[in-house]
């Protein structure tokens, strides 16, 4: 217990099966355990073995309370969780009950970061490193803990409050750095991604998602009023990592203003986009732009699934908010495959199947003409899928063996109206600066989607009655989700019959995981309804209004 964690330990996930040592996983974020106890004949048994009340449910700013979105991270037999204003727990699952070891209080500045969080009092959890728990705060910090005692051994301001910067995503460890992305898409930040030294809790390197004046990528901002000083590009989901090429493949967020994209004509890279960075520089390798010009919000975020396949391909695969599924070769950013993977797309006819752009698409026009789509002259428009997307940060899972990759879809449209950007007047330091808004006039629901990765086509859809709102996890047989009513169901992996629930009674924003303690598996999952939903998009599930907050750890057994 409580040995160093080594980058070489990260590299080989495979070798300690029983833990969960990366936030999805393994580097190549799969979400895959290859645990077996719990299977599709014995599923049906699974029960509550321990619970945890947890902190954190109070607000902040422009929210009322915290929710929890984090994935706990499990080694030898102790979990490490947070709750959405950052804290961290040490909990020990020793002996078929959870006893917690220490509580890290980052004291986070509640007021400062939850008025410029868009979507919530969210945190998606830790990283390990060496001896210590790596985590962030909304209000922007960098912390380094120590494992042993819960006392901080140092910090480090990485994001700005006052220029909109907040964190929501887990740290990504990588050869001695954090790997940190920001938010604040909404609010006109111009984001970066940024590589902090662990031994000296210095900055390495730093990448703006939005190019400078003159720099590759600036002239896709042709307006005259400087939009990419306000341009967005957040990167507020942890990526993946192919130590073979030593690349990191992050997702960026979408442009700013939101909806206004006549306010900033030109692609607007390198917001929607799929970066390869090289890990120790940072310089970025390659880019693949998913909705150039966007006018819908569809951050491009999404963790990029590394996956090889038979014939030797490698590739990146990502489930974009615009409602397509994209396979990219992962050494050079090519577009490999692309399709649907939600049952109403409206904006676009579909993907040339060469480039892997909108068909509509028009490298030389500065507006892009796709379809319905909200504008200056169209104010009010009704797109597909909404503008939570098709799937937003819930993390997919990908079982190697059977060749499945399961998205946790929000099947949707909801309604945009645009009110344009004044240059000069509607940028102001801490105050959204979306051009427009969403509302929600017909019901949202969900589905389990689950893909066959070696052809690029959908081998399963199970329609859930609300969206899926925490993300998956896949073991040899099952398949495990949460849901916003908030039961946890079990599948199986190939038909994605389900073959048990529990319920929580909170909704489910987290992404369930598994570990073994003393020889046995557990399932753990976050309970504690957060994020933009029950702010935002609650009008598609009335229902649901009567949720109510909590903040408690379950975790099942046999
Ligand atoms: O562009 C951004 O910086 C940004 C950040 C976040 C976030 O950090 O949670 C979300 C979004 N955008 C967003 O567009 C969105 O739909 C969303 C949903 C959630 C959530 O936790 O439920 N976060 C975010
Ligand atoms: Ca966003």
């Amino acid at each position: 217990a409580d040995a160093p964690v080594t980058q070489d330990r990260l590299l080989n996930p495979d070798k300690e099966e029983g833990n969960w040592l990366l936030h999805h996983r393994n580097y190549a974020a799969h979400r895959f355990a290859r645990l077996d106890q719990i299977n599709r004949e014995n599923v049906k048994n699974l029960k509550v073995a321990w619970t945890m009340a947890l902190g954190g449910v109070e607000g902040g700013g422009i929210w009322t309370h915290g929710g929890l979105e984090g994935t706990p991270l499990a080694e030898d037999g102790f979990l490490y969780v947070t709750d959405g204003w950052g804290s961290v727990y040490k909990i020990d699952a020793h002996g078929g009950r959870g006893k917690l070891v220490w509580k890290m209080d980052p004291k986070t500045d509640k007021d400062w970061a939850g008025a410029v969080a868009c979507c919530g009092v969210d945190n998606r959890g830790v990283a390990l490193w060496n001896d210590k728990v790596i985590s962030h705060t909304l209000d922007g910090r960098l912390i380094a803990t120590d494992k042993k005692t819960g006392d901080v051994a140092w910090q480090a301001q990485l994001a700005d409050p006052d220029k909109g910067e907040v964190i929501t995503g887990a740290p990504l460890v990588v050869k001695d750095m954090a790997i940190t992305g920001v938010a604040g898409a909404e609010y006109g930040i111009r984001g970066w991604i940024a590589a902090t030294d662990l031994k000296t809790g210095k900055e390495i390197w730093r990448t703006y998602t939005i190019p400078a004046k003159g720099e590759p990528g600036s002239e896709t901002w042709q307006d005259e009023h400087n939009a990419a000083a306000t341009g967005g590009g957040s990167t507020w989901v942890t990526g993946s990592y192919d130590p073979a090429t030593n690349t990191l493949y992050w997702g960026v967020g979408n442009p700013g203003p939101d909806w206004d994209h006549e306010y900033r004509p030109g692609d607007n890279l390198f917001t929607d986009s799929t970066l390869a960075l090289d890990a120790d520089t940072g310089r970025i390798k390659w880019h693949f732009q998913h909705t150039p010009n966007d006018p819908f919000d569809y951050d491009s975020v999404s963790e990029k699934v590394l996956v090889d396949l038979p014939d030797g391909k490698k590739l990146a695969i990502e489930a974009d908010r615009n409602g397509f599924a994209y396979a990219l070769d992962r050494s050079n950013g090519q577009f490999v495959w692309g399709m649907p993977f939600v049952k109403r797309v409206s904006w676009t006819k579909g993907l040339d199947p060469k480039t892997g752009k909108p068909m509509e698409y028009d490298p030389n026009k500065p507006i892009q003409p796709y379809l319905g789509k909200p504008d200056r002259t169209n104010t009010v428009a009704t797109i597909c899928p909404g503008n939570m997307g098709g799937k937003n940060w819930p993390p997919t899972a990908y079982n190697p063996d059977l060749k499945l990759w399961y998205i946790p879809v929000i099947e949707s449209c909801n309604q945009i109206t645009v009110k344009p950007a004044v240059p000069g007047e509607s940028f102001k330091p801490r105050e959204f600066f979306t051009g427009g808004g969403p509302k929600q006039p017909e019901r949202i629901t969900g589905s389990i989607t689950a893909v066959d990765v070696a052809t690029g086509k959908i081998a399963g859809k199970l329609e859930t009655p609300y969206p899926l709102l925490g993300g998956m996890l896949a073991t040899p047989d099952l398949v495990f989700t949460g849901h916003p009513s908030g039961e946890i169901t079990a599948h199986d992996a190939k038909t994605l019959e389900k073959l048990w629930e529990f319920n929580t009674g909170s909704g489910l924003n987290a992404p369930p995981m598994t570990f073994v303690v003393d020889g046995k598996q557990y399932v753990a999952i976050l309970a504690g309804v957060g994020g933009a939903w029950d702010k935002w998009f609650i009008d598609s599930t009335p229902e649901l209004k009567s949720m109510q907050p909590g903040s408690m750890l379950f975790v099942f057994a046999l």
